[in-house]
């Protein structure tokens, strides 16, 4: 059913007008994505009438305000009761229509967007933009036509891939695909406009593409059946993927079944709790976006610096993947060692790395290999204007290096540190200008994964924020900006969540148990799993020079206590013994060989934690599922609510968007607070008592206040909690 609407020419969401030559043009208008909300469908309903209705017009174009076609459904429409038209029909009709239609596409052609040029008769795409089906990222599938008509058009293997990835392709690769007719790097409107013109008589039967036979391969079965295998044993019980191969499956029916068999699936996706939950993961990484700071600096007011020239310090694991993700973006990189092995190496990893994105992006090597200068001299870093140290992680070394680094950087350098967790003020401290030293917090591989922390210290100036965090998105990146507390957000969190799967093997798990259940939750590797490829000896030495382990313990302590709580020894004997994870081989799992990286039961292990169960007098017993997830996820949860309380993070937001993009946990679960906020504030608090009580020895067990500040306020939803946990004295 359509809405009553007002006639006000500027309200209007899709204008019909006339251009040169007898062609109709119709223009979305619905700022900032032109989305297709019940608004646009209604009047874009209305512009194909009066196109068809226009005598005078022979073809129609089809484009998008402000250099953008369209970026698909309204989302944030999907958790409201909307009318207008339905895009399904309206798609149908464009196509069904006497009058060729051209779409236009610039900017993005995405989702719903790219279905409605799917219906067009013809595709012109500028040069820059980008296309794609994302909906398996919203945890949907194309439900408007895509699954049936993107097969017909490219081919069954390669709609596979992008229905299932949501991959946006660029106009390049769209042309290579067949995907779109004509990429033109001028203006894109008119070149549809004289493409319209040329092609006003042609016959329009054959560019229906619902009544093109797909092509069918012969193997489309095994092709079809080998996604399934993979996605089902990949997606960790995500729904979309699978359905999505399914819709495709359908493709092979007539048109009109297939699109039956495509809105079935979708019904079932689209009121799904993990297609809110993932839509909760687009919304949550806009907002992060929106930082401000305890001040009345924020994203919006506060002048960013140009970084034109950037230089790594340190270049090992970090550093190397660091240097890549800055090159890619086209900046010019000094990348410095120390020592010239390293420096050798180093130089070789980062070609190795630059080839296969030249080759991926076809590009030369040499474009890439030209911004990047090795050096093991510090004087090449006195005309940068940003520098991102990647050194050992070792404070005295940092706070020596930042001092260096403040003699030798021009004054309005920033300065940064890829720190995982140590003091950036006590480090900025070293410094005579702590105001440009912020924290740039990368996970690694560093030119992969999309999550950085910026950690603002209490000196950090807004403009250094700003710089860095506009840096992050020029490197492709989502900066959540976090205050300055020890490991940060992310790996401050993790303790928690560490500790509870500790003691679960002390009282009678298995590593395999532990993460098995984990890894059925959804998370891409348990934590043990997740240890082992970290390298164990990383939390070991945090660890020992925090006083937990090592010479600085007194030796009338117990193992399992320090400073009044409990404490598990268990992943500092494994260090002892030199089992440190898959680099040695050997720690939670065992590996075949030192390059091995599948994770292997290891009886030596079972043996070792049932010796120590005995040393210890614990009696170990059965542990449920239940038990690991809530365990592990609630305990990680409710330090999430201490930096909520702390003034750490701004929202949950912020939190569930790290531990979604850096952490591994699935998006189809939200993200930490989410699940607690899904399962129910009221419910988790209640079981936070129970281990608590059973484990008084154990704080981070112990419920929270502003956890218990939320039930009290009858557990208000997440989208509140932002204004809810504004404190006063935040630390960003
Ligand atoms: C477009 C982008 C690439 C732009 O990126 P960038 O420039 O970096 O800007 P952003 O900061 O990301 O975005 C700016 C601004 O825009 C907002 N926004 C972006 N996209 C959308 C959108 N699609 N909808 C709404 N809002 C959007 C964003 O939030 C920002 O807002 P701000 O923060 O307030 O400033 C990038 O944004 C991007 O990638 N966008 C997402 C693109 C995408 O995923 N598109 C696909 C959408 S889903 C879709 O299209 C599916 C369909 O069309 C299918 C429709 C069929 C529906 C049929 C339903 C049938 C089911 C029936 C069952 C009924 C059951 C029942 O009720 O019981
Ligand atoms: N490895 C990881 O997964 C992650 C590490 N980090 C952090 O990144 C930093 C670097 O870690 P990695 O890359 O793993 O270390 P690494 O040990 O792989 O490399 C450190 C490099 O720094 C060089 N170096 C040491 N002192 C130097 C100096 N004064 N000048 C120039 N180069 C110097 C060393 O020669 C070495 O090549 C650490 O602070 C670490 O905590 C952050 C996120 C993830």
């Amino acid at each position: 059913m359509s809405e009553v609407r007002s006639p006000v020419e500027s309200d209007i969401m899709a204008h019909y007008s006339r251009a040169a030559g007898h062609i109709g043009l119709i223009r979305l208008a619905n700022p900032p994505v032109n989305a297709l909300s019940s608004a646009v469908r209604h009047d874009l309903c209305r512009a194909l009438e009066r196109a068809s209705a226009d005598t005078g017009a022979k073809a129609i174009v089809l484009c998008g305000e402000n250099g953008l076609f369209c970026g698909g459904a309204d989302i944030l429409e999907f958790s409201k009761k909307t009318g207008g038209p339905a895009l399904v029909p309206l798609i149908n009709a464009i196509e069904a229509g006497e009058k060729p239609v051209v779409a236009a596409i610039e900017g993005v052609a995405l989702g719903g967007g790219l279905e409605m040029a799917l219906g067009c008769h013809y595709r012109i795409a500028h040069c820059q933009a980008r296309l794609g089906l994302p909906e398996v990222m919203l945890g949907l599938l194309p439900g408007a036509g895509g699954t049936q008509r993107l097969p017909r058009l490219i081919g069954f293997p390669a709609a596979l891939e992008l229905i299932t990835t949501g991959r946006h392709v660029s106009a390049e690769e769209a042309l290579t695909l067949g995907l779109v007719d004509q990429v033109t790097d001028g203006d894109v409107q008119e070149a549809a406009v004289k493409f319209a013109q040329r092609v006003a008589d042609e016959p329009l039967a054959s560019r229906r593409l619902s009544t093109w036979k797909p092509p069918c391969p012969a193997d489309l079965d095994t092709l079809l059946q080998g996604a399934l295998g993979r996605l089902q044993s990949r997606a960790r019980g995500a729904l979309a993927p699978v359905a999505c191969v399914h819709a495709l499956q359908a493709a092979t029916l007539p048109f009109a079944q297939g699109i039956e068999k495509e809105q079935e699936l979708m019904a079932t996706l689209f009121s799904s709790p993990q297609a809110r939950a993932m839509q909760y993961c687009f919304f949550s990484q806009r907002i992060v976006g929106k930082w401000s700071l305890a001040g009345r600096a924020n994203w919006k007011n506060t002048p960013v610096r140009t970084v034109h020239r950037a230089a790594v310090v340190g270049l090992g694991t970090m550093g190397r993947g660091i240097t890549v993700t800055l090159v890619r973006a086209g900046i010019p990189t000094v990348a410095m060692e120390m020592d010239r092995g390293q420096l050798q190496a180093a130089q070789q990893a980062v070609t190795a790395m630059l080839e296969r994105e030249a080759t991926k992006q076809k590009r030369s090597l040499d474009s890439y290999l030209q911004l990047v200068q090795f050096t093991l001299e510090r004087r090449h870093l006195q005309d940068v204007d940003l520098v991102i140290e990647a050194v050992y992680e070792d404070l005295a070394l940092k706070k020596r290096l930042f001092s260096e680094l403040c003699a030798v950087c021009r004054p309005d350098a920033i300065l940064c540190t890829n720190t995982s967790g140590l003091d950036v003020d006590v480090i900025a401290g070293t410094t005579r200008r702590p105001e440009v030293v912020v924290g740039m917090h990368f996970f690694a591989p560093a030119h992969v994964m999309k999550l950085l922390e910026v950690v603002r210290g209490p000196r950090s100036s807004p403009v250094a924020v700003a710089t860095v965090v506009h840096l992050g998105k020029l490197l492709g990146k989502v900066s959540v900006v976090v205050g300055n507390s020890p490991g940060f957000v992310g790996n401050r969190l993790l303790k928690p969540y560490m500790e509870q799967a500790n003691f679960l093997l002390e009282e009678g798990a298995t590593p395999e148990q532990v993460d098995g259940t984990l890894e059925e939750f959804g998370f891409a590797m348990g934590i043990f799993r997740m240890s082992d490829l970290s390298g164990l000896d990383v939390g070991w030495r945090v660890r020992r020079e925090s006083g937990l382990t090592g010479p600085a313990v007194r030796p009338e302590e117990s193992p399992r206590h320090r400073l009044g709580c409990r404490y598990c020894p268990l992943a500092d004997l494994l260090c002892e013994r030199g089992r440190l994870g898959q680099k040695t081989g050997q720690g939670w799992y065992l590996y075949e060989g030192p390059e091995g990286r599948k994770a292997l039961p290891d009886p030596w292990l079972h043996g070792f934690l049932d010796e120590y169960r005995r040393q210890h007098a614990l009696k170990p017993r059965r542990i449920d599922q239940q038990e690991v997830l809530e365990r592990c996820l609630y305990a990680l949860a409710n330090e999430g609510f201490r930096v909520l309380e702390e003034g750490v993070a701004a929202g949950p937001e912020d939190i569930d968007t790290i531990y979604v993009l850096g952490y591994g946990w699935p998006a189809h679960m939200g993200g930490p607070m989410y699940h607690v906020a899904t399962v129910g504030l009221s419910a988790v608090l209640t079981r936070l008592e129970h281990f608590h009580r059973a484990h008084p020895d154990v704080p981070q067990l112990q419920p929270s206040a502003l956890l218990r500040h939320l039930v009290a306020q009858g557990s208000p939803p997440i989208s509140k909690w932002r204004e809810l946990v504004r404190v006063q004295r935040s630390q960003l």
